[in-house]
């Protein structure tokens, strides 16, 4: 008997993620714009989130929470970090006992500083949490670009199971157990790719992107451990692979909006124009005060902060930047 998968949010990555699992699991996914829902039942397509793509025949979708979850062995939730609470505990009530509940997002409560398998363990304790991250822009997964992810859960035996849920030929899902690591991984990139963005579109350079990529992975290497993440996790898919992927594509949308602000954008314009989440605007708030709580130097999230909150220019970001003392290479700076 197949599984049956129950997918909360149907964005880009959710109705991607969504295609996959529909290989191996009868799958249902919610969205809560009825349009959404009938476009994929009737026409197979999710044009506001996948232009040109036609989805997986077998996928279903569903306008209830309800149904979606009520009969499912596993849940999957692809709705954005600041609104993944409010839209579990709307499940919560038709979850059966024990199904484990696997996280698409890659960001962090603003009010709490939670990552979102800490929201599952506080919403819905005794539920195995898991998080599937990686190098994965949705726009090329679901156009058959083979790619790599990691299903990271406490439990080996259920992210072994769950492995087989996700993975398909060109979809590669290895499992991790350091399911700290990897949320940090997924949230903390996407301030870099912000800041490379920032850099791109000021016509930095290559160099410049390069630097700012491997000084941002010791970075978020930094706080991540001193948060309980293991290192070579960062060194990992989760870490370097999903930074080094977003830092460098305009496919990202972190990226973009450094891009654009690089470019001499306003942020409420750029947010304005975009029809999708960008995690790293609101994770950057985040940060600065887990930067504080846990005593770690974050000269790039600084900056980005600084741009995106308080005003400064890009030129200004780079020139903080670029007057931080120069320590030895291991040393934060
Ligand atoms: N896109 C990608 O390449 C990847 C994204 N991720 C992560 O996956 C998560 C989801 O991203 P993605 O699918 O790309 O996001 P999108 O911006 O493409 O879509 C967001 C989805 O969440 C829904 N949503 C937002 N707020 C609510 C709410 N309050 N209640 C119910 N539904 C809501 C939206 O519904 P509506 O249309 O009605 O607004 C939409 O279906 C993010 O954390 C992202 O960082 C991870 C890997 C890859
Ligand atoms: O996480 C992603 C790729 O792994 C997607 O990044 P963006 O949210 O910046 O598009």
């Amino acid at each position: 008997m197949k599984l049956k998968v129950g997918l909360l949010g149907a964005g880009s990555w959710g109705t991607t993620v969504a295609c996959l699992t529909a290989k191996n699991c009868d799958t249902t996914i919610w969205a809560r714009d009825i349009n959404t829902v009938k476009e994929i039942n009737q026409n197979n397509t999710n044009e506001k989130y996948l232009p040109n793509a036609i989805l997986h025949k077998g996928l279903k979708a569903s306008h209830s929470i309800k149904d979606t979850v009520k009969n499912a062995d596993v849940i999957v939730m692809g709705i954005p970090s600041q609104s993944f609470r409010k839209v579990l505990e709307e499940a919560k009530p038709h979850i059966r006992p024990w199904v484990p509940i696997i996280s698409l997002a890659k960001g962090l409560e603003i009010s709490t500083k939670m990552r979102m398998s800490e929201i599952v363990e506080e919403v819905m304790p005794g539920h195995p949490a898991g998080v599937l991250t990686g190098p994965n822009l949705a726009k090329e997964i679901h156009f058959g670009k083979a790619a790599a992810a990691v299903i990271a859960m406490a439990d080996k035996s259920i992210a072994k199971k769950l492995q087989t849920v996700f993975n398909s030929g060109l979809f590669r899902v290895y499992t991790n157990s350091d399911i700290i690591g990897c949320e940090l991984g997924g949230a903390l990139k996407n301030i870099m790719a912000i800041a490379s963005g920032m850099s791109d579109g000021a016509n930095a350079g290559e160099n410049t992107r390069s630097a700012l990529i491997t000084r941002g992975l010791s970075e978020l290497t930094r706080l991540g451990t001193a948060m309980g993440g293991k290192q070579r996790t960062f060194a990992g898919l989760a870490g370097m692979g999903d930074l080094i992927v977003t830092c460098s594509s305009t496919k990202s949308r972190n990226h973009h909006v450094g891009f654009e602000l690089g470019r001499g954008k306003k942020l409420d314009q750029i947010i304005n124009e975009m029809n999708e989440v960008a995690e790293g605007v609101k994770t950057a708030k985040v940060v600065m005060e887990l930067a504080k709580d846990y005593n770690v130097d974050m000269p790039i999230s600084n900056e980005v902060y600084k741009v995106l909150y308080e005003d400064n220019t890009v030129f200004e970001a780079f020139r903080g930047l670029l007057t931080h003392e120069v320590g030895s290479e291991k040393e934060p700076g």
